[in-house]
């Protein structure tokens, strides 16, 4: 009797968890029919299709992942996953990559990567970038209210920030520096601290450079190109368009010490501005 109960729950179980997925099958080529066919229709939903695609499709390869995670345990390797499967979210959404520099990601040994951070849509673009035993920081809610891509986030090994609780981030920070050379890391940090959606930095948080000064690795810093004229969340519009990571030189900072690390922070700004206004001033003789 019991048997034959415990039977059909697995068997209700299996039904639910297949009609859950060919749920899922159909909203995605839902999404990806409306978005491809909203091409021709108003922007707005156009760039509704696309973001609702674009967080469907992390979602569930972050719950997808989650087995494989789970065996694993919380391993940066885990992002590897992440990695291969999401980037292929690319070619749904109407985005290309390119890179100027790019083997200097991995090419670096241990590191600290810092890049502006333009929208969520930055979390592709590492994705598409990601160095071997790359690692990522994330404010603390991403793990706390996102669900699977929360847990995944945790199992990735991500470097959690709580912003509303400086003294705990530092410490966080401090803790994780001790393991850049032995783990052998590059981590991928956003120094502006949060969204930028100008043609500008914001003024940078310290928290990148006293890491990589803490952990005497090099900074490798990384600029997108502006993508404001193909998305933009306050105009709602997500036309296609090509996005171009450019890796600068590593800046060393062996040697250097707490007191350093304000004009190491000026320094790699003002590096990732330049780029920016090249690219401005190309754009406008284009
Ligand atoms: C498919 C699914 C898979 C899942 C994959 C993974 C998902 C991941 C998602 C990825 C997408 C993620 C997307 C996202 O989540 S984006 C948001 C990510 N957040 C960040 O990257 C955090 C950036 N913030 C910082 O780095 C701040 O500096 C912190 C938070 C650390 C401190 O905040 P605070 O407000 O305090 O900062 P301040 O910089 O104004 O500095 C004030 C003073 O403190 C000094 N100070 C600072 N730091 C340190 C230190 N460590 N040791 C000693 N001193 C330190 C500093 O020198 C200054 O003093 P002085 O110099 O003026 O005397
Ligand atoms: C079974 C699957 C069901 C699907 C459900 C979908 C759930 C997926 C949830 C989240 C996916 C989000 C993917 C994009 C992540 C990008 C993170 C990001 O860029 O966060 C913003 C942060 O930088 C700065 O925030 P602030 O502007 O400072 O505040």
């Amino acid at each position: 009797m019991w048997q034959l109960l415990r039977a059909q729950l697995w068997a209700q179980l299996w039904a639910l968890l297949w009609a859950l997925l060919w749920a899922l099958w159909a909203l995605l080529g839902a999404l990806a029919a409306l978005a491809a066919a909203s091409r021709w229709s108003s922007g707005a939903l156009q760039h509704h299709c696309k973001m609702a695609l674009y967080t469907t499709c992390m979602g569930l390869v972050a719950f997808c992942m989650l087995p494989a995670c789970l065996c694993r345990g919380k391993n940066v390797l885990n992002l590897r996953i992440a990695s291969r499967l999401g980037r292929h979210t690319k070619r749904l959404i109407g985005i290309t990559y390119t890179s100027l520099g790019g083997e200097r990601m991995s090419g670096s040994g241990p590191c600290v990567i810092v890049s502006n951070h333009q929208s969520s849509l930055d979390f592709l673009g590492m994705m598409e970038f990601l160095p071997e035993r790359g690692v990522l920081v994330a404010k603390r809610e991403i793990m706390l209210y996102t669900g699977p891509f929360g847990l995944a986030s945790y199992l990735c090994g991500t470097l959690f920030i709580d912003r509303r609780n400086p003294d705990r981030a530092k410490e966080a920070v401090a803790k994780f520096a001790r393991s850049l050379r032995p783990q052998d890391l590059r981590l991928w940090m956003f120094p502006e601290g949060t969204r930028n959606h100008g043609n500008d930095l914001l003024p940078f948080k310290r928290g990148a450079f006293h890491l990589a000064v803490q952990g005497q690795v090099p900074i490798v810093p990384a600029v997108f190109s502006n993508y404001s004229s193909f998305y933009s969340k306050e105009k709602k519009i997500f036309k296609p368009g090509t996005i171009t990571l450019t890796v600068l030189p590593p800046i060393p900072t062996a040697g250097l010490g707490a007191s350093d690390v304000g004009p190491l922070a000026d320094r790699v700004r003002d590096v990732m501005m330049d780029v920016l206004r090249a690219e401005a001033d190309k754009s406008k003789e284009d």
